[in-house]
């Protein structure tokens, strides 16, 4: 787990934070106790599946909802005071368009009502929509209008950007132009906090991944070390004649997250699958070694369960 030191200018300080909701079922608790300190110019991806509190959590940092309990600060401050001081902007799945006006209309529109804001041009260029300026919102794609919005956060040159599943519906050209242009944006020393379902766009992007899983923070690294545990891989191979203790051994080896056995055959899920196989080939004299990679999604499984 990393443990960031808080610091007065810390860009989100969530302290023993839940929050529940009353559901015809009963009480829900979609964030249940999550603490997390958000360096200054981070770039970090929350990565859960459906249902896992990555929205609700983002909406209590945006000041949206506020928790049951805990505490949140952004930039120092409530987070209702820093959106409304332009320091913090989002990028929402869904809603807040006009879909007569154009793409440049709509930007001049929203710069209209800050006091201060960044020239329409240069966000339009940064957003990679100046091309389509002069396109009605209706006859933009999903990822046009998603840039559309990423345009909009940046008007107030917020210090913080928050994005909720921002590539959601987009095809796979989409997500990749989209994360392009993101990646050039916070090269300016942003702080970023999206929410994902996808390992690979975590990876791809995000220097630190959180996971959440039903409300809970179960994994929380830099992005290499989190790929490495999420991505191991499944050595199998043949022992001779399996001694009792070949088990607890084998867990005693570094990276190690699983060891099975199947009559004459272990299976070793593992970061390091190469240590692993010498370990094997060496130390325990086995034979026909295999080495397998595991899917995303087994693996976010296994790391959701592992850590629940
Ligand atoms: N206003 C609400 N009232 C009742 N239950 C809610 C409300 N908002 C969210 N929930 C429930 O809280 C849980 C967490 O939802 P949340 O939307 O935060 O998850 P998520 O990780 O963002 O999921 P997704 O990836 O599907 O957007 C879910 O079980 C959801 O049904």
């Amino acid at each position: 787990m990393t443990t960031t030191t808080r610091t007065a200018t810390d860009a989100v300080d969530v302290i023993g934070v839940a929050k529940q909701f009353h559901t015809k079922d009963g009480p829900l608790r979609a964030v249940d106790g999550v603490d997390l300190t958000i360096g200054r110019g981070e770039i970090l991806a929350l990565l859960g599946p459906n249902g896992a509190g990555k929205t609700t959590l983002l909406d209590m940092v945006l000041g949206l909802t506020t928790p049951t309990s805990g505490t949140i600060s952004v930039l120092g401050t409530e987070p209702r005071r820093a959106v409304r001081a332009g320091q913090v902007s989002a990028v929402l799945q869904t809603g807040g368009l006009l879909r007569d006006l154009t793409v440049a209309e709509t930007v001049r529109m929203i710069a209209s009502t800050y006091d201060r804001h960044a020239e329409v041009d240069d966000v339009l260029r940064r957003a990679r929509i100046q091309s389509i300026a002069s396109r009605k919102v209706s006859k933009c794609s999903g990822g046009e209008q998603q840039r559309l919005r990423f345009a909009l956060a940046l008007l107030p040159d917020p210090d913080l950007l928050v994005l909720d599943e921002p590539t959601a519906g987009m095809d796979v050209t989409a997500r990749r132009e989209f994360w392009d242009t993101m990646r050039e944006d916070a090269a300016r020393g942003r702080t970023v906090v999206f929410a994902t379902h996808y390992l690979q766009e975590a990876d791809a992007f995000a220097q630190r991944i959180v996971m959440v899983s039903a409300g809970r923070v179960v994994a929380d690294g830099p992005t290499a070390q989190i790929r490495a545990r999420a991505t191991g891989r499944t050595v199998s191979a043949r022992l001779g004649s399996p001694t009792a203790d070949v088990r607890h051994r084998l867990r005693t080896l570094p990276g190690v997250q699983d060891v099975s056995l199947d009559g004459g055959r272990v299976a070793v899920r593992a970061a390091d699958s190469d240590a692993v196989a010498l370990a094997l080939l060496t130390d325990f004299g086995a034979t026909d070694l295999e080495i397998t990679s595991g899917s995303l999604d087994q693996a976010f499984q296994a790391l959701t369960e592992g850590a629940s």
